[in-house]
């Protein structure tokens, strides 16, 4: 077994033990430790930052955001790209620094960072494709025009499950729109946005442009990021619970607010799906990152007359599954914590005292949660209705098209949706009667930079990534020029 360990970086100075503000790394009294949810070993004691220190930060963004806006598109674009390709020349030790931290394998860290990446290539050339209209005037000696402008600093929270790509989505729309931005990580996972800090600093992103803020007490830092007057934007990554309750404080001060959020995925497979193709894409849309993904399929609705043959397909495919260290050749990792064992442990052990059967269930290490297949559930248990965020596939049945929607649609989130068919008439009544903000239709992963990703309903509102990515960051003008004579 490889021995998880910081030393194993190659390049050092991506290890910071402290929040990024104004372009330098603050120390503060108190500390806390970066757990390996692998074997629950320190990796690294990272200072605890200070209100005061926030506030600061706040400061350092507003007095950078006059330079930041006035800079051209192409000025920020060119900084955002040297920020990328420093990454990229970082992969390996990014990777690795993410599966330390966050567990996962190390297979899916590299494909993590090179997805964040994505996201800042793809904003540095949006940057230069923030147009904005003439609109026919209602008389001649009007000229009526439309222009956009950054909406000013922007402050961001995000998860642990994607400790870089949560935060690129982000950052580079910020960026490249022109706000100045001020990010706080997950506690459990800040050393892949510091390493990230480092780099902007290595990019030469002018101080206080980028700023990492790292910290146990995520109550009190969120309520600065979300009522502090200086803010203008409060865009949030996480649990619906705490969206709803950052969406109120920010409520106070009329924040503009994106919210992405939990999700609680239906796969369909309808009677004439390919079984293969639909099996491979379950395991990539229920087991990647060990289920701790908001678009991974939580319930999964089989057609009765395939439901035998598709569960022997797919039970097959999930015993090839080994779990264990991320660092190892493994392809599940552990949970991110004891309480997210105990929380998926709670759930299965409900669903059984309320009838669910185990089908299935694998290996798991000691700080993981076994691969498992539950039969037998339906849309009343608690496991139906909550993300599972775990490496449980929860299997119930349909018996027609229009009950297989009815069912998917059954839950307070609308984040993503997955089904398998190859009848086209049947693919375009599914897609167009699913509450869902994204849809996988014989594809189980979906994740791409220029694809509008965000959910409906309680997953949340406003789009990362995409043509309209930007449109969250920019404010809209509308100028009326009268009494022209020409
Ligand atoms: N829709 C999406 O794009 C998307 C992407 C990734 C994760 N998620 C969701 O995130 C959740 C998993 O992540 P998590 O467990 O880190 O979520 P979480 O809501 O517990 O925490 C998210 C962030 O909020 C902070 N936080 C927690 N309580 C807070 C409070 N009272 N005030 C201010 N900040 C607070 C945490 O420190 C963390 O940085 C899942 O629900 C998942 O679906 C959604
Ligand atoms: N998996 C999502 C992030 C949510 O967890 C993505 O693909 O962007």
């Amino acid at each position: 077994m490889t021995t998880p360990n910081l030393s194993q970086l190659k390049n050092q100075s991506l290890i910071k033990q402290s929040s990024f503000v104004n372009g330098s790394w603050l120390s503060s009294k108190n500390s806390f430790d970066v757990v390996n949810p692998f074997n629950n070993e320190s990796l690294l004691q990272v200072d605890d930052i200070e209100i005061t220190q926030v506030e600061d930060a706040v400061s350092a963004a507003k007095s950078a955001q006059q330079a930041w806006q006035s800079t051209t598109a192409y000025e920020r674009a060119a900084q955002l790209k040297k920020w990328g390709e420093l990454l990229t020349e970082n992969l390996d030790d990014l990777a690795l620094l993410l599966t330390l931290e966050q567990g996962k394998p190390l297979a899916e860290a590299r494909g993590e960072i090179k997805y964040g990446i994505s996201y800042i290539e793809w904003f540095c050339e949006e940057a230069k494709r923030v147009y904005g209209d003439t609109i026919p005037a209602l008389s001649n000696s009007q000229q009526v025009i439309v222009t956009k402008h950054p909406v000013g600093v922007v402050a961001a929270i995000t998860p642990w499950n994607f400790p870089n790509a949560m935060n690129t989505r982000k950052a580079a729309a910020a960026l490249a729109a022109g706000c100045c931005f001020i990010v706080k990580p997950s506690e459990l996972t800040p050393l892949s946005a510091l390493a990230m800090a480092e780099l902007s600093l290595q990019a030469g992103i002018p101080k206080g442009v980028f700023n990492v803020v790292v910290g146990t007490n995520a109550k009190a830092i969120g309520e600065v990021l979300t009522t502090h007057a200086d803010i203008a934007k409060f865009s949030f990554t996480g649990s619906t619970a705490v969206g709803k309750l950052l969406t109120q404080q920010a409520a106070s001060t009329v924040k503009r607010v994106s919210m992405e959020l939990g999700g609680n995925a239906p796969f369909i497979v309808f009677d004439d799906a390919d079984l293969e193709a639909a099996a491979t894409g379950l395991i990539a849309a229920k087991f990647r990152n060990a289920g701790q993904t908001c678009v991974c399929a939580n319930r999964i609705y089989l057609a009765e007359s395939i439901k035998q043959p598709f569960l022997a397909i797919f039970t097959e495919k999930l015993k090839q599954l080994t779990q264990g260290n991320g660092l190892n050749d493994v392809q599940l990792g552990p949970l991110i914590n004891q309480a997210a064992i105990d929380k998926v442990t709670e759930l299965v052990d409900t669903a059984l005292s309320e009838g669910a059967h185990i089908h299935y269930q694998g290996e798991a290490s000691a700080t993981g949660y076994p691969a498992t297949i539950l039969t037998n559930c339906n849309n009343t248990m608690e496991i139906a209705q909550n993300e599972i965020f775990g490496p449980v596939a929860t299997i119930f049945s349909f018996d027609n098209e229009q009950s297989a929607i009815n069912l998917a649609n059954d839950t307070e989130y609308g984040l993503a949706a997955y089904f398998y068919s190859q009848n086209i008439n049947r693919i375009m009544r599914a897609a167009n009667q699913l509450k869902f903000g994204m849809l996988g239709i014989n594809e189980g992963i979906i994740s791409n930079a220029a694809a509008p990703f965000g959910g409906v309903k309680q997953s949340g509102y406003g789009r990362e990534g995409s043509k309209v990515g930007l449109d969250d960051y920019l404010e809209t003008k509308y100028l009326c020029l009268g009494n022209l004579s020409y």
